[in-house]
């Protein structure tokens, strides 16, 4: 059981290079928790959170066939900060009980342990890790990113970034290690000497 695992998040706003850390990680045989990706499975695989889904925040971001309409959902929760604080509140305390469920499974000899997310305040991730990496980017360069990954517009970014934390308020947590991920620093030292601490 990996339940006494130490537990880092690793976050940072939209488009900050936050996943090409994950993959870093996991390429060097280390458990990386993606939010993102587990939040869609959770949400898929229970027809009590996708009802509440369509009762709370969108009737249309639900099809009939029970199948989320995720670019609906976003276009609604992104232009609605109730809408969002509702579908934040029906989806992160089910993430939250399954990383605790995750951090259970995980190998016996597993001193630590990573999760991904972009908003650990928004989703009561910051309670539970033992530490924070924070990835940094420039804002313009983190729009030009998301632009090209997503094929979307720089609106469309711009309101998710409105809507996650402020960088100013990670400072909240009491570790607190940052990586710069700009056009210039490379990352795979960075991620060295962090994991050397
Ligand atoms: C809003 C949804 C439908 C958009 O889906 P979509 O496939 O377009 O995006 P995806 O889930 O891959 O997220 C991409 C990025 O959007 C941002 N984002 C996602 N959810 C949120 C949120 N609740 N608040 C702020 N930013 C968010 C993050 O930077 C995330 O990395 C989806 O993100 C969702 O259901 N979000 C609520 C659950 C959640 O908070 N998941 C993320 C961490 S637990
Ligand atoms: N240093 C870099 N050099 C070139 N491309 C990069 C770099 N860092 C990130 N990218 C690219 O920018 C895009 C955004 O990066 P990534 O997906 O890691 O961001 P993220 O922080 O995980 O975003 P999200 O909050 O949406 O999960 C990806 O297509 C990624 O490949």
């Amino acid at each position: 059981m990996g339940k006494t695992t130490r537990l880092i998040a690793i976050t940072g706003g939209i488009g900050s290079g936050k996943s090409v850390v994950s993959k870093v990680l996991l390429s060097m045989g280390k458990h990386v928790y993606d939010c993102d990706s587990r939040a869609k499975s959770i949400v898929d695989s229970s027809a009590e959170i996708k009802m509440r889904i369509a009762c709370e925040v969108s009737a249309e971001a639900v099809g009939p066939d029970g199948v989320v309409d995720r670019a609906k959902l976003a276009e609604v929760v992104f232009a609605d900060r109730n809408a969002l604080n509702r579908l934040n509140a029906i989806v992160h305390a089910a993430v939250i009980d399954d990383i605790e469920n995750w951090r259970v499974g995980l190998p016996d000899n597993t001193d630590t342990a990573w999760v991904e997310s972009a908003i650990i305040y928004e989703s009561g991730i910051d309670r539970i890790v033992d530490c924070v990496w924070l990835v940094e980017a420039p804002e313009d360069l983190r729009i030009k990113r998301v632009m090209a990954r997503n094929g979307v517009s720089a609106d469309d970014v711009k309101k998710r970034i409105d809507a996650q934390n402020r960088t100013c308020d990670y400072v909240r947590h009491s570790c607190i290690q940052t990586i710069l991920n700009d056009s210039l620093a490379p990352l795979l030292p960075q991620i060295q000497r962090l994991l050397q601490k």
